[in-house]
């Protein structure tokens, strides 16, 4: 029988150290997974995850319930840690004079839960995709934290409930600049004027800020080097800028934090 045979192995570029490597130079996956050579991100449709499992990852989270266990669980668990760090750094000024936050992305509400519980007068949301907002842990229901936190299905490209902030930990870098400015003038949609309160607070990597300890470097690069699988990046502040401004926004205050993150905000 007659298969397609994969594509020819292409060689990546890091932007940032211009190392280099062999792209697919795994083992093969299933022959439907292979597309015309047109089909390569060169030609504009699809990033390395999609090449290597034929769905862009929030469509495996819809198809394959492991995958998606294991993808909210691992954000849990990633999220709990960090904004410990986060909210004992520089909560007081970032989240002073806010009533309301919905964070976009926030998966199982571990971000949500730990900012209710730091300051019980801000209503916080989740908003999620349908696959991540009813596998819920059903807990998350019955005590009080949880029961304050509500849990919102939808699609952030299409609306995002209104609100004083938004938070977007870990979205951002899963994109492309196009996909972020979508996002980002969604968010700009759902939050008042910059003198009312209203702002994007996002939580990523931006490289270059934080310590200068060698291993902190590294993270940021590798993460960069991680995020390329789904057509994603880790960004310089000079790549922040170029797509608050594409989005409308007019004015961004970057906090370096504990780790390799950092706290943007980000006033319309
Ligand atoms: C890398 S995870 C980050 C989760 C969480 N913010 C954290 O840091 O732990 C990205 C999240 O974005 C969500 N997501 C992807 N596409 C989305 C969309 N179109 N609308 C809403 N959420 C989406 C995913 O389901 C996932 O929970």
């Amino acid at each position: 029988m007659h298969q397609a045979a994969p594509p020819p192995r292409r060689r990546l570029t890091c932007r940032r150290c211009s190392a280099s490597w062999r792209a697919l130079a795994r083992p093969s996956p299933p022959s439907s997974a292979w597309k015309s050579g047109s089909d390569f991100r060169d030609g504009g449709a699809t990033t390395l995850f999609e090449m290597a499992l034929g769905v862009p990852p929030w469509t495996l989270t819809k198809n394959d319930d492991a995958y998606n266990r294991a993808m909210n669980e691992a954000c849990v668990v990633d999220t709990t840690m960090s904004m410990d760090i986060m909210l004992k750094d520089t909560s007081s000024s970032i989240f002073s004079g806010l009533t309301s936050l919905v964070d976009v992305g926030g998966g199982h509400g571990a971000a949500a839960m730990a900012i209710a519980t730091a300051f019980p007068h801000i209503k916080c949301s989740v908003l999620d995709l349908e696959q991540v907002i009813i596998k819920v842990p059903q807990q998350a229901g019955t005590d009080h934290i949880h029961s304050t936190v509500q849990f919102i299905a939808g699609d952030m490209f299409e609306s995002i409930p209104p609100t004083d902030a938004v938070f977007l930990k870990h979205v951002l870098d899963c994109w492309d600049d196009d996909h972020c400015v979508k996002i980002l003038q969604q968010c700009k949609r759902a939050i008042p004027a910059r003198d009312a309160g209203g702002k994007v607070i996002i939580m990523n990597v931006v490289i270059g800020y934080g310590s200068l300890d060698k291993i902190v470097k590294e993270a940021q690069v590798l993460f960069d080097m991680y995020m390329m699988r789904y057509g994603g990046s880790e960004r310089e502040e000079h790549e922040w800028r170029k797509i608050f401004s594409k989005a409308g926004f007019s004015d961004y205050k970057i906090t370096p934090i504990l780790g390799f993150h950092s706290i943007i905000e980000v006033f319309p």
